[in-house]
């Protein structure tokens, strides 16, 4: 992918902002994160963009996904690659329980292919979010990589209402900071609608992101924020490393023990290792030189994680 050349704005906050200063809005060509990340504008043809949000909605099966025991506050579905054998890509993250896969639907298959051909690397899984007003959100969080394959990139598709994507370095990562109290160098990144946002995975090692609920009244919002009645879908796609047998009995690839087909393991259900992988996701949301190896190298065959832990 393309890299940028680091903007004025991105010195300034390289260098720490006066306390009070906002943080700065970046978009096209602006070093965001790392610089690994990017937004890309105009991503799919504009009939495509026009039609893609009232067709996802008729064509995906929205779901209520819980975590901590409540319901998370936007619908989300899960959409995959499904191989002849009838396996296909997992992506765990701390989550009382994912929605089932399903198959990529017409309109999301076409939305992958740009995605792929923009990306110039494949992506075989997709988590796909609904949210239906400025009052839903997603906190800020990394993204969990165990089974993301190694050195790809996560790709956000934003279609209807304008969201602002926000990163913040994690605490560990501030200079002097702690008894200081220096500020968390901090960007906001506008999503339009038909942009893509590519997050890299050093950025995503070393920032946390979120798209927060924005409550403000409607006259204060711009025509891109009010775009489709305030309501935004984002199709998160990766390219995942790990694969559950058509039953989900099964489990093999790169964050599993037996990391090919042939080495494929039983699921395990114990709350042991559920609990040793939560405490793993706490490490990456936390840790800005997060030891993937040390942490996920050996594998987990677990699926399923207790409300109470992260
Ligand atoms: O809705 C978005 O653009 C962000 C989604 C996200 O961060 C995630 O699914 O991990
Ligand atoms: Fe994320």
């Amino acid at each position: 992918m393309k890299s940028f050349s680091v903007s004025a704005r991105d010195r300034d906050c390289k260098q720490g902002l006066p306390r009070n200063a906002p943080p700065p809005s970046l978009g096209v060509g602006d070093r965001i994160g790392e610089g690994d990340s990017e937004l890309v504008l105009d991503i799919l043809p504009p009939e495509l963009a026009e039609s893609a949000f009232e067709n996802m909605r008729k064509e995906v099966a929205w779901n209520v996904m819980h975590h901590q025991g409540g319901e998370v506050p936007r619908l989300v579905a899960v959409e995959g690659e499904v191989a002849a054998d009838g396996s296909f890509p997992i992506y765990r993250h701390p989550a009382d329980k994912s929605p089932a896969l399903r198959p990529f639907s017409p309109t999301v298959s076409l939305i992958r292919e740009h995605v792929q051909k923009v990306l110039d690397d494949p992506v075989n899984h997709v988590l796909i979010q609904h949210y239906r007003s400025g009052a839903d959100y997603i906190s800020e969080h990394s993204d969990k990589t165990i089974d993301v394959v190694r050195g790809s990139k996560v790709v956000n598709v934003s279609l209807g209402a304008q969201r602002v994507m926000t990163l913040r370095l994690k605490r560990d990562g501030v200079q002097n900071a702690g008894e200081s109290g220096a500020p968390r160098p901090s960007q906001k990144i506008p999503l339009p609608h038909n942009s893509m946002f590519v997050l890299g995975l050093n950025t995503n090692m070393k920032w946390l992101h979120a798209i927060n609920h924005d409550k403000r009244p409607i006259h204060l919002k711009s025509p891109e924020e009010t775009f489709m009645n305030g309501e935004r879908i984002s199709l998160t796609f990766r390219h995942i490393g790990t694969f559950l047998s058509r039953d989900e009995s099964c489990i093999y690839g790169q964050g599993a023990t037996g990391k090919t087909c042939d080495a494929a393991r039983p699921v395990v259900h114990g709350t042991e290792e559920a609990a040793k992988l939560l405490q793993a996701f706490g490490k990456e949301n936390q840790q800005s030189d997060f030891d993937w190896e040390g942490a996920y190298g050996d594998g987990f065959d677990v699926l399923h994680f207790t409300p109470r832990d992260t």
